[in-house]
């Protein structure tokens, strides 16, 4: 996936702008930079999902392999470029609903199919054993963490090319969120990543690539970009050096 020169605007506000970033194909990158500097903005950007706020303008180029994702029919992109969000957002719905409705509505009809991508994503987050004899029960009987790992097995079932994270681990109990950040850790080579977070040492320990954002002249504005080892342990602009040291932001 790759952005040129893109920059958003809600209203007459840029949140940020002319970012232009080459995500490599089954890599983690991770998103990181103080509050308000356009990380979600930025991942929203990516399967258009920033379109249904109201007053919003994006411009630039967003590629998707050959593709121009301005070009894409939304549904189908965002089957392709699936969204796990901070706090889990299980439908509410049973467990095994969690994952055929999305399967169904995206024109997965054969049954057979249908219950082998429900059971191979509930394999791939580790939940079959957990609830393969509850699946009917409600979402919202999981726990936060169980329910995280749901909403990973649904985007996984619609088999992305790209997953976008924002902050997956932040509303969870430690635990729980080391076996989703293990988790994010396994899908590399399998899937393209971008995880936003505020957590340094998580960015260390899963990122390929960082990419540092921060506010400049009032709009959020990609600093630097590199692999992960550049990034925390020589890196180029002094903002970067200044932020992964803890003296900025
Ligand atoms: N729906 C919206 N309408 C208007 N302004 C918005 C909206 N969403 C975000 N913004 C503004 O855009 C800028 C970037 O916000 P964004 O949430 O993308 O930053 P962020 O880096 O993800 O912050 P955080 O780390 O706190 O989540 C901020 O100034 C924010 O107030």
């Amino acid at each position: 996936m790759q952005t040129e020169h893109l920059s958003l605007y809600y209203g007459s506000k840029p949140a940020f702008k002319d970012v232009s970033l080459q995500i490599q194909a089954g890599s983690i990158t991770a998103l990181i930079g103080p509050s308000g500097c356009g990380k979600t903005s930025f991942l929203t950007c990516l399967n258009r999902l920033v379109e249904l706020t109201p007053n919003c303008k994006v411009s630039g180029r967003i590629r998707l392999g050959d593709s121009d994702v301005q070009a894409l029919d939304a549904i189908s992109l965002r089957r392709r470029v699936g969204m796990l969000f901070q706090k889990p957002n299980p439908f509410p719905l049973s467990i095994v609903r969690n994952l055929e409705f999305p399967l169904q509505e995206h024109g997965v009809s054969r049954r057979d199919e249908i219950d082998c991508r429900i059971e191979d994503a509930l394999r791939d987050v580790g939940l079959w054993h957990e609830v393969k004899d509850r699946l009917k029960a409600p979402a919202f009987s999981l726990s936060g963490g169980q329910q995280q790992r749901l909403c990973l097995a649904r985007a996984l079932a619609l088999k992305p090319e790209v997953l976008l994270m924002d902050e997956p681990c932040s509303a969870l109990d430690p635990l729980s969120s080391e076996v989703v950040e293990d988790l994010i850790a396994s899908l590399r080579g399998r899937f393209t990543l971008l995880v936003v977070t505020h957590n340094l040492a998580q960015a260390k320990r899963i990122a390929d690539d960082v990419a540092l954002f921060w506010v400049a002249d009032e709009a959020g504005q990609l600093i630097e970009f590199g692999s992960a080892t550049q990034i925390f342990e020589s890196p180029q602009h002094a903002l970067t050096a200044a932020y992964i040291s803890g003296r900025r932001g």
